[in-house]
């Protein structure tokens, strides 16, 4: 891609995307500019993944075709203010923030900018990310396009109408978080049984890794999946009655709620 793009905020987001595009090929690392006030993270990032760093947001604003703002939303109107005289005319900027959107991202500015809404995960850093987009009507149907090929670079990547946002946020933008979580039992179950460490980590995330492979590669429903599994009084019948017991689809259901929640009221 012959675009210029520039990350202001190389956090943990800022850095996975960064890393997943770097590794894609998709654009080289010439044409990336990062900047971000962390002076020992922009070392981490250029040594990393040589791209270009600066400590000067204005540097990105002049010279970016896209700008993704990787930084916290509470950073939000403090960064569009300094950059916003300073961007190009047909410069688009994605807003990954939770609780940020097009329509307050276009008041910051001060005019109808064009606005790429997108609601990426951590899992870009390994080429496993999913991202949802979501353009202002400002972005041409070819910019479009370029921006989805960016997240694509990085995983899988879908176009997704705006009030699925925070239901996005709550299934995959923070859900890794919980996924973490689950192999962190699951490794600890396997450690109470009397498995090493590193290789309860191992088998724990493999196992969560290739079950996600069947769901996407086979079509399958995930109930008849786990049907599959729970041979007639067998063991596995035995977890998932205890685990039904404890309430652990709920405690996923609740816990999802209260994350949309938190991301509608941030919108507020
Ligand atoms: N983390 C995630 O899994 C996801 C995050 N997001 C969104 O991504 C955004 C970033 O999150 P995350 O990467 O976790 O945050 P981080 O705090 O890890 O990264 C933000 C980076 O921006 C730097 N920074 C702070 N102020 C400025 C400034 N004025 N100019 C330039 N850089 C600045 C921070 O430096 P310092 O550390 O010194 O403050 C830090 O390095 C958030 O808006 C979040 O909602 C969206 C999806 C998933
Ligand atoms: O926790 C957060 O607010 C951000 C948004 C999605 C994932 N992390």
């Amino acid at each position: 891609m012959n675009k210029t793009i520039g990350f202001i905020g190389s956090g943990n987001m800022g850095s996975a995307m960064i890393g997943g595009i770097t590794s894609s090929n998709l654009v080289s690392p010439e044409n990336i500019i990062v900047a971000d006030l962390n002076e020992k993270q922009l070392d981490k990032v250029k040594e990393i993944y040589g791209v270009n760093i600066t400590t000067d947001n204005l540097k990105i604003a002049k010279k970016c075709d896209i700008i993704v703002l990787s930084i916290k939303p509470h950073i939000y109107p403090m960064v569009i203010e300094q950059i916003k005289n300073d961007i190009k005319e047909e410069a688009i900027i994605v807003v990954i923030a939770a609780g940020k959107d097009i329509e307050d991202t276009q008041a910051a500015f001060g005019r109808k900018v064009k606005v790429v809404k997108v609601m990426p995960n951590t899992p870009a850093m390994v080429g496993e990310g999913m991202s949802a987009i979501s353009p202002s009507k400002e972005v041409t149907k070819e910019e479009l396009e370029e921006i989805i090929s960016i997240f694509e670079s990085f995983g899988k990547a879908e176009v997704v109408s705006r009030n699925l946002m925070d239901a996005v946020t709550a299934v995959s933008g923070s859900s890794p978080a919980y996924v973490y979580m689950f192999i962190e039992a699951l490794a600890d179950g396997a450690v109470l049984e009397g498995m090493p460490r590193n290789m309860a980590y191992k088998f724990a995330a493999q196992a969560v890794l290739g079950s996600a492979k069947m769901v996407l590669e086979t079509g399958l429903h995930p109930g008849e999946l786990k049907d599959n599994v729970c041979s007639p009084g067998g063991t596995t019948i035995e977890a998932v009655a205890t685990l039904e017991e404890k309430g652990f689809r709920h405690a996923v259901l609740a816990a999802m709620e209260k994350c949309a929640d938190k991301s509608r009221e941030m919108s507020k």
